[in-house]
């Protein structure tokens, strides 16, 4: 696996595969690396010959300082993971002066969908997230590229995003993975304490339990309401709890075909989000 910090010698690693004929693919992450990334990395077997992850904690995507700075960090274990999963054939950790050098003025902003659910809460987020992601798909040269339904709305921006601009690349999207209790795995989660971890298995039950009161017909209104208030007994502050449509992000009063069930809740300091289709529970 080569480690690239440069979009000098990311180019010319790119060039000679792409003059190889080779296909592209990229897995944008900002590392503190998990079995959800990895699902993302194995995503691309078959479809790509290249694999390039990246990891960058972009600082124009947090809108709160505090966030940035205790984001979790170990570009070492990441290494040593991806190395002992194989499959990588770069990783690609740019610093903030090479991704932003001075005089950088641009931003990307796809507006409508990043002005709702996390978009709501999290300012400016959006704006930051397809920045960055423009840039990194600009520079590794990538025809594919892999994204965790995870963070939904981030990869129906992205999808957005890639139309909007002619970019010439397909979004490929790889469903949530969870542990054992149903918590989705997120570098955040290594910043509960152990009885928070616990708690948080809470967060998805709570979905479940739900989308299971919709589909027997409890109106959304007070299924909704009812999953709010068990999160909040629990200790949760909860930012939105939202039945959406998965294409559009619009809501929905109905757990119709297509539906989706959106949450962000914050757990002592950590945010936490999740979302379920209606149909997985049917
Ligand atoms: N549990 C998961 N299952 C599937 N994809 C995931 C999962 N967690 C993260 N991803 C995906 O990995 C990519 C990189 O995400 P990122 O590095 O922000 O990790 P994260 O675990 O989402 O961290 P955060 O704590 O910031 O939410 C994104 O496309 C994201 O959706
Ligand atoms: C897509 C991304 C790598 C952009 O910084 C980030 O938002 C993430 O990790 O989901
Ligand atoms: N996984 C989304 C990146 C963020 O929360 O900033």
């Amino acid at each position: 696996m080569h480690i690239v910090q440069t979009r000098k010698d990311l180019r010319a690693l790119v060039e000679q595969w792409r003059s190889a004929g080779e296909t592209i693919g990229v897995v944008p992450t900002m590392g503190a690396l998990h079995d959800g990334h990895l699902a993302l990395v194995n995503a691309l077997e078959g479809k790509a010959t290249r694999r390039i992850v990246t990891i960058f904690v972009n600082p124009i995507q947090f809108n709160n300082p505090e966030d940035f700075k205790l984001y979790p960090r170990g570009v070492e274990a990441d290494v040593a993971l991806l190395a002992a999963t194989g499959g990588v054939d770069v990783l690609y950790n740019p610093n903030e002066h090479e991704m932003y050098p001075p005089g950088f003025a641009t931003r990307v902003m796809v507006s409508g969908l990043d002005s709702m659910l996390c978009g709501g809460d999290r300012p400016g987020h959006f704006d930051g997230v397809a920045t960055v992601v423009s840039k990194l798909l600009n520079q590794t040269g990538a025809q594919i590229a892999a994204f965790g339904e995870k963070d939904y709305q981030q990869l129906c921006i992205i999808r957005r995003l890639v139309s909007d601009m002619d970019m010439p690349v397909d979004i490929l999207p790889v469903a949530t993975v969870r542990e054992a209790d149903g918590l989705a795995l997120s570098s955040r989660n290594r910043r509960l304490s152990p009885a928070e971890r616990q708690q948080a298995a809470l967060l998805p039950a709570a979905l479940k339990t739900c989308l299971a009161a919709l589909l027997a017909g409890q109106p959304s209104a007070s299924a909704l309401a009812e999953c709010a208030t068990t999160l909040q007994a629990a200790g949760f502050t909860v930012h939105y709890l939202d039945l959406r449509a998965q294409q559009t992000l619009q809501p929905l009063s109905h757990p119709e075909p297509g539906a989706r069930l959106f949450v962000a809740a914050t757990l002592g300091d950590v945010r936490l989000i999740d979302n379920m289709p209606v149909s997985a529970t049917a």
